[in-house]
C-alpha cells in the first residue's frame, strides 16, 4: 500500500492532569519543556496526580493520528511493550484508522510514557520516561517507502539507533519518489544534537517544522527570522510556530504567513503535533503554503481547547466552514 503520509516516532501514552504552578516548583519540574526521568520519579508523579487523564499520544504520533483524521492513508512506526498500554495505544491508532505495522513487543523495558502537568495558563510540562518506543533503529522500520511524505520526530535523535534509522528512512524515501519531514520536537533536543539536525535537514529534509524556540537554538541565535532564512537556504519549506503568534513559513527568499487569534489554551498539549497535521495534510493535497499553514492553526486552534493531544472535533468540516477546501 502507498502510503500518503508514514510517521516515525517514540509510541507514547500520554498521562494528563492539572497542577498549580507551585506543584512545579515543588517537584523541581521545568514548566514548559519535555524533561527525561527515570523509573522512581515517574512513580513518584504518577501517584501525586490527582485528577489523571490517559490519552495514546507521542509527538509524530499525534500528527499522523490528526492526518489520519483528515482523511489521509496513514502509517505510524513506533514501538511498545505486549503490555496494557501498549495494546491500548495500538488500538487507538486502529481505531482512528492509522495503520500500526509493529505489532506490540515482547521487550524487557515498559511502553513509553509521560506525565504531563497542565498549568492554569495551559502550559504543558511534560515529565517522559523512555521505555520501549525510544528504541527504534532501522530493523524496527518496515519497507512502507513510497510517493507520500515520511515525518520524522527529533526526540528520537536522543538515540544513535534513531539517527541512523532516520537517514536510511528518508533515503529509502528518496529512493522511491516520496519527500520527507521532521519535526524539531523539542529546544533541549536541538541543544544535545545540534550538528546531526542540520546536517539532516540540509541533506535528507524537504520539510522542517520547529517552534520559535527550537529554531533560535538550532541555529544559535535570537533572530528568528536570521534563522528561518539559513534553514531556508537548505531546505525546500520551514515552518515556525510561535505560540499565540502568526506562524512563518519560509519557501526560498518567500515568507508566508497564517495569522493566530491568541487564546489561553485549556491544555497545550499537542499544539505543535497538530499545527503539524494540519499543515502537512496541506502541502499533501498540494495547498498553497499560507493555506497549508491555515490548516495547521486551525487544527492548533482545536487540539488547545480541550485536554488531549489529538483532535475531538471533525477538522475537515472545519476546513471545508473555513473555505479552505
Ligand atoms: N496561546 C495560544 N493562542 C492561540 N493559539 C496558540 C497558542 N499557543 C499555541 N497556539 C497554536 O499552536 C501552534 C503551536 O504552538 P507553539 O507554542 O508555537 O508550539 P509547541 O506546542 O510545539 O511548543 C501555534 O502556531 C498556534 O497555532
Ligand atoms: O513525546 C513526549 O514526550 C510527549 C508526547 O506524548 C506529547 O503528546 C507531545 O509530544 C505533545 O506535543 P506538543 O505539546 O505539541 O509539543
Amino acid at each position: 500500500m502507498n502510503f500518503d503520509v508514514i510517521g516515525i516516532g517514540n509510541a507514547m501514552v500520554d498521562v494528563i492532569s492539572p497542577a498549580p504552578d507551585t506543584f512545579l516548583d515543588q517537584m523541581g519540574i521545568t514548566k514548559g519543556i519535555m524533561q527525561l526521568i527515570e523509573r522512581d520519579r515517574a512513580e513518584l508523579l504518577y501517584a501525586s496526580m490527582s485528577e489523571r487523564v490517559e490519552a495514546p499520544g507521542g509527538s509524530v504520533a499525534n500528527t499522523i493520528a490528526g492526518i489520519g483524521e483528515l482523511g489521509l492513508q496513514t502509517a505510524f512506526i513506533g514501538k511498545v511493550k505486549d503490555d496494557a498500554l501498549g495494546r491500548f495505544y495500538a488500538d487507538a491508532l486502529d481505531k482512528a484508522g492509522t495503520a500500526f505495522p509493529l505489532a506490540p513487543q515482547q521487550v524487557e523495558l515498559p511502553t513509553s510514557r509521560s506525565m504531563i502537568f497542565v498549568s492554569p495558563d495551559g502550559e504543558r510540562s511534560m515529565n517522559t520516561y523512555l521505555g520501549a518506543g525510544a528504541d527504534i533503529s532501522s530493523a524496527d522500520v518496515p519497507d512502507v517507502f513510497g510517493t507520500g511524505l515520511l515525518f520524522l520526530e527529533g526526540y528520537l535523535f536522543d538515540k544513535d539507533d534513531g539517527k541512523t534509522a532516520f537517514s536510511e528512512a528518508a533515503g529509502k524515501m528518496k529512493a522511491a519518489g516520496g519527500r520527507s519531514a521532521i519535526t524539531i520536537s523539542d529546544p533541549f533536543c536541538a541543544e544535545r544534537h545540534r550538528a546531526d539536525f542540520k546536517r539532516l535537514i540540509a541533506e535528507d529534509m524537504d520539510v522542517a517544522i520547529g517552534n520559535a524556540a527550537e529554531w533560535r537554538t538550532l541555529y544559535e541565535t535570537d533572530d528568528l527570522d536570521a534563522a528561518l532564512r539559513q534553514a531556508a537556504e537548505v531546505c525546500d519549506i520551514v515552518a515556525c510556530t510561535r505560540s499565540g503568534e502568526a506562524v512563518w513559513v519560509q519557501r526560498g527568499f518567500e515568507r508566508f504567513t497564517a495569522d493566530v487569534t491568541p487564546v489561553t489554551p485549556v491544555d497545550a498539549t499537542g499544539a505543535g503535533d497538530q499545527f503539524a497535521a494540519g499543515f502537512l495534510y496541506g502541502i499533501c493535497t498540494g495547498a498553497a503554503l499560507d493555506v497549508a499553514a491555515a490548516m495547521g492553526v486551525m487544527c492548533a486552534a482545536e487540539v488547545i481547547g480541550h485536554m488531549g493531544p489529538r483532535p475531538e472535533a471533525n477538522m475537515m468540516a472545519a476546513f471545508r466552514s473555513a473555505g479552505l477546501v
